[in-house]
């Protein structure tokens, strides 16, 4: 009996369509021949919303969770449009899809590929993955405002961090660190301000440590770990942290690996209660969307996550080498989305047979 995958893809808006076609035809293209692949399209993202005035229901979700992994492109549309306001797809569809399916893992690997320029003048050897946490923090939606719209306007936004939500996250980060040949956790925070939550994040990091001997622990306030990300990236292995600052630090992390056009990115429920969820770290970029011309590496490497997730760890790493082939062979001439996918597959699909 073949093994069959189902997956399920929210291509979303902008160039999410755009990049997702060319996960799915790599995908295809490197999946091993007792191993089927079922997609199941579906429509949610900010044109959705406004065609139809749904973003995401109950029986939506129990839809998703009936598969083994979603795909996502990208999802969110222009945001001067008022009627998109105040994050309804960002928080209404993904963040909903996060919570929902308790994606407490969010798992945004860093890599500086042999043959990509980076910015930064000295680079070094850049290779660490950061473990954001995915369901709490001040994403919550923990908050309010009162006397809105007046001078006197007052504004929260809570962040909320539990015992259960940050031990779970530092495990997860300790067992990748130790899986790793540097063995290196990096908590990165803000404690000498952000006392309480910051508090249990270090508490929390020093209990578990002593379950790991082998892993040598750092740990960084967030404002000089973006400094040290420019200056000297090579110093962190795994950094483990929380949602907003796992946020800003992650597309720090691509813009000095290449751009964001090779962020990939997992929303892991490691109990596997739920599907986890694949997408690169970018948005749906209006100002380039329609036009072919978003690189839809990110996109595959996020296919490449995913087919970690589904214990596919050969074909995983037979993406990330065309990848890195690719990669090495771009030169000045631009190509176009669906010419880098065609590329990344033909060459996968040449090696299988
Ligand atoms: N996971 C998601 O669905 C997700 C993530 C981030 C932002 N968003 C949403 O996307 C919309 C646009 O957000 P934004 O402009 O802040 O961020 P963005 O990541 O969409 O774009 C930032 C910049 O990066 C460029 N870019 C992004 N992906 C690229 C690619 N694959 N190839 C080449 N260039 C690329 C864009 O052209 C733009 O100049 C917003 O609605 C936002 O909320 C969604
Ligand atoms: C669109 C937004 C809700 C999302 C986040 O903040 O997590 C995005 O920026 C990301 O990095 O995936
Ligand atoms: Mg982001």
């Amino acid at each position: 009996m073949p093994r069959r995958i189902k997956l399920a893809v929210i291509a979303g808006d902008g160039i999410g369509p755009e990049v997702t076609a060319e996960a799915v035809k790599v995908l295809k293209a490197v999946l091993p021949g007792d191993v089927e692949l079922e997609t199941t399209p579906f429509p949610f993202g900010a044109g959705h919303f406004l065609e139809t005035g749904e973003i995401l229901g109950d029986d939506d979700l129990t839809a998703l969770a009936g598969h083994d992994a979603i795909l996502l492109g990208a999802v969110g549309g222009d945001p001067r449009d008022p009627r998109l306001a105040g994050g309804i797809i960002e928080r209404g569809l993904l963040l909903k899809l996060r919570f929902a399916f308790d994606h407490y893992v969010n798992l945004r690997p860093t890599q500086l590929f042999p043959s990509v320029a980076s910015p930064l003048a000295n680079p070094g050897d850049v290779d660490f993955v950061v473990v954001r946490e995915g369901t709490e923090g001040p994403y919550v939606g923990n908050g309010g405002s009162i006397r809105r719209g007046t001078v006197n306007e007052v504004a929260n936004e809570v962040s909320v961090n539990t015992a259960f939500g940050v031990e779970r996250l530092v495990r997860f980060g300790f067992e990748t660190a130790n899986s790793r040949p540097a063995k290196k956790l990096t908590l990165v925070h803000k404690t000498n301000v952000l006392v309480h939550a910051g508090g249990l994040w270090q508490r929390t990091v020093d209990a578990v440590s002593g379950e790991y001997p082998d892993v040598a622990v750092d740990y960084q306030h967030i404002d000089a770990a973006t400094i040290h990300m420019v200056v000297n990236p090579s110093r962190f292995d795994t950094i483990v942290t929380d949602n907003l600052f796992g946020d800003i630090i992650t597309d720090l992390a691509a813009a000095i690996s290449g751009g964001i056009g090779l962020a990939a990115s997992a929303n892991i429920n490691p109990d596997g209660t739920f599907p986890s969820m694949f997408e690169p770290v970018h948005g749906s970029a209006p100002d380039i969307a329609g036009r072919q011309l978003a690189d839809p590496t990110a996109a595959i490497l996020s296919a490449a996550l995913l087919l970690d997730h589904l214990q596919l760890a050969d074909a995983a790493a037979r993406v990330r080498s065309a990848v890195e082939a690719d990669l090495a062979s771009r030169g000045d001439a631009k190509r176009s989305t669906s010419e880098v996918g065609d590329a990344i597959a033909a060459s996968l699909s040449r090696a299988q047979n």
